[in-house]
């Protein structure tokens, strides 16, 4: 590692912590930097945190108890932070928050960049990620040395990146800052459970005493939390972090796979997944099939890895993850053809969606699954109505519109929003994408009766519906992915 040095500059940093002075700052108020830094200050009611954004809209919200999105049990931390410890604040006031903190959780999104000159992969868009830092240049002092935490997912480098950046305004950035990774492992829909309980907090350092004693400082943020602390070289952690997801994201692929040799088979993905889960060498999590997966991360993260081996030349590594991302539109394409197979006459038939969220519990679409879905039936002509319990209208058509999906011109869709009657009255099909609880716990009986169509079907792409119990409401068929 570059930069090593015997020297530490944790000495004021340790005394603040034991004083109870200790300021952290969040750059960025999104699912990460809010909800992180809300468990924080739930927790640590011995430290203040500020969290700051440039969007006043978002700002605001939090400041007003309006969260910007669905995250089940955030309301209960937020008001124990807000009401309770008193020791959280959101401004828009990115300097002072900067200025305040000793230690700064880097939040900011680091999306695919769109004008990516990559063959198979995307590099990551740093632009966010560069401006904070720039921001951060602006307050190099010595004499109040600060910890600078890459909490977004970032290329592996990105420590060098930072000094590079901190170094074009300040002539000894590691006198003023001391740069660590720290890789977020929260999933949206469980993010306060995980935050609780975390299954290790992973601090990526030199190896020097300043970054063993950065290691320290840190841990001291986290007294009310047991878990393993784990220190690794920052370049380590900056890999790992995009690997898991990748990892992840084969295992959920993997599944998805052998969904049609079970239904061509007679064989059930569930059987499969409790024999494969049960292996130790395997383990059970993240092995529920699905219509592909979508979300924020995944598909940005193996993307980001595809390109860093793009860019080293290393092409069969690179083609080895791109094949992941194909292999996940594979799944959307073959749930598609599906249903249009049935329903030879699209501009007479209805149907409707259950779900439109990325996965349960949370409002978040980002590159959902079901987008295609969407898209590729209301441009075939069928009459699509889209319910879920959580999304807006207005993120369903933001989805839409980022996916590169133009339904603009087109009149026969609707969003539905929450309410199941007008979802279903006069379709053909209920189509599960999403696996929210409540679509298993309905009065299919009631629903069926607001349905049309010679014949009433239900297609469960999540694999978890009880089918013996919906069939009973007169379906004409009952499909369960996998089976
Ligand atoms: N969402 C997740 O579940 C998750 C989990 C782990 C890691 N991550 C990573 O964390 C990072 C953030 O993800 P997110 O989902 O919270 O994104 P987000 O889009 O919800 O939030 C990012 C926020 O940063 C703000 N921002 C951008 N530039 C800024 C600047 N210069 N100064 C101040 N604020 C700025 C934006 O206005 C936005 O509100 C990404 O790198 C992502 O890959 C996300
Ligand atoms: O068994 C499974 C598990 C997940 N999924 C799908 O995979 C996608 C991603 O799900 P999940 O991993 O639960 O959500 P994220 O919030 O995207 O979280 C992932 O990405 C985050 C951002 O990096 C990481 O912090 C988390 O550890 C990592 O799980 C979703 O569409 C899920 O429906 C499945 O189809 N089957």
């Amino acid at each position: 590692m570059d930069s090593q040095t015997s020297k530490s500059y944790m000495a004021p940093l340790k005394n603040k912590l034991e004083e109870g002075t200790f300021i952290v700052g969040s750059i960025g108020a999104g699912y990460v930097g809010a909800i992180t830094s809300i468990i924080l200050a739930a927790r640590q009611p011995n430290l203040k945190i500020i969290v700051c954004d440039v969007m006043q809209e978002q700002i605001n919200k939090w400041n007003e108890g309006r969260f910007p999105f669905y995250e089940p049990d955030l309301e209960k931390y937020y008001d124990i932070a807000v009401n309770v410890n008193k020791n959280i604040t959101f401004t828009v006031d990115v300097g002072n928050c900067i200025d305040q903190s000793d230690a700064l959780f880097i939040c900011v999104n680091t999306p695919p960049k769109v004008d990516s000159d990559a063959v198979l992969g995307k590099e990551a868009d740093m632009t966010y990620f560069d401006a904070a830092i720039r921001n951060i240049s602006n307050y190099g002092n010595p004499e109040k040395h600060k910890i600078l935490i890459e909490k977004s997912t970032v290329p592996v480098g990105t420590y060098k990146r930072i000094n590079s950046l901190l170094g074009e305004k300040i002539q000894n950035p590691e006198a003023c800052f001391t740069i660590v990774n720290m890789p977020e492992f929260l999933a949206e829909g469980l993010a306060v459970q995980r935050l609780l309980n975390p299954d290790r907090i992973v601090i990526g350092t030199t190896e020097d005493l300043n970054g063993q004693e950065a290691f320290e400082v840190i841990k001291g943020l986290y007294t009310n939390t047991e878990t393993l602390f784990l220190k690794l070289r920052t370049p380590s952690s900056e890999l790992a972090k995009l690997f898991i997801n990748g990892m992840l994201a084969q295992r959920v692929t993997s599944m998805n796979s052998m969904t049609y040799l079970c239904e061509k088979f007679g064989g059930s993905i569930q059987e499969v997944q409790r024999m494969t889960g049960s292996d130790p060498r395997i383990g059970p999590l993240w092995l529920q099939a699905s219509p592909g997966f979508g979300g924020s991360c995944f598909e940005k993260d193996i993307l980001s890895l595809i390109y860093i081996f793009e860019s080293e030349g290393q092409q069969a590594q690179a083609l080895y993850w791109k094949a992941l991302l194909n292999m996940n539109d594979a799944q959307k394409h073959r749930i598609l053809d599906m249903i249009i197979s049935e329903f030879p006459e699209p501009e007479s038939t209805t149907l409707t969606l259950f779900g439109f969220a990325f996965k349960k519990n949370t409002s978040d679409t980002r590159l959902t699954a079901i987008a295609y879905i969407a898209n590729g039936l209301i441009h075939k002509g069928y009459h699509v109505k889209i319910h879920d319990p959580k999304v807006t209208e207005r993120s369903f058509h933001f989805e839409m519109e980022v996916q590169g999906f133009n339904i603009v011109e087109k009149t026969n869709y609707e969003f539905c929003g929450s309410d199941y009657r007008k979802a279903v009255s006069g379709s053909s099909a209920i189509i599960i994408g999403t696996e929210w609880d409540e679509y298993n716990e309905l009065n299919y009986n009631e629903l069926i009766t607001l349905m049309d169509g010679d014949k009433k079907n239900l297609y469960d792409f999540r694999s978890y519906v009880d089918v013996q119990q919906i069939q009973q409401a007169g379906f004409s068929k009952v499909f369960k992915l996998g089976n």
